[in-house]
């Protein structure tokens, strides 16, 4: 059986990580403000239902990225504040993944945006 109160209480510690991540992380921060910056643009430009499933799930993408790479930046602190190569591949590894969906996020906003920006520009 599904016991709902245990789910109620996974729930509030992962809000109390979402809450964190915002908090106190600098990269999850200007994250958060860039999506509100793509927000914006889509209201303006008039985004299809389409084209805001695509950002949605690449701003979503994003963020779930920079909270898994402060998770694993927070566990090597601790295991291993000195120096270690080990510890220095973990950690280059989870930034990757940051940076990879970033990548693919500025990729899938060139083509969602891109062609309704140029279109803004000529009626201008
Ligand atoms: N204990 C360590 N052993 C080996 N290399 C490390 C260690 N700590 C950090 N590094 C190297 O320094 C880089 C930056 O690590 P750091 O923990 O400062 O992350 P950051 O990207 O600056 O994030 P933040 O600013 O959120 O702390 C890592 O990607 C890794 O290459």
């Amino acid at each position: 059986m599904v016991d709902i109160r245990k789910m109620i209480r996974s729930f509030s510690y992962a809000f109390e990580g979402v809450v964190a991540l915002f908090r106190y992380e600098n990269n999850a921060r200007f994250h958060l403000i860039a999506a509100f910056g793509v927000v914006l643009l889509g209201m303006v430009l008039g985004l299809e239902r389409f084209e805001w499933a695509l950002v949605a799930i690449v701003v979503g993408a994003v963020w779930a990225a920079e909270a898994f790479n402060t998770a694993i930046e927070k566990l090597c602190d601790l295991v291993s504040p000195d120096y270690h190569p080990q510890i220095k591949a973990a950690k280059d590894l989870a930034a990757a993944g940051v940076m990879i969906t970033s990548v693919v996020a500025v990729v899938v906003g060139a083509i969602v945006f891109g062609g309704k920006l140029w279109c803004w520009f000529l009626n201008m």
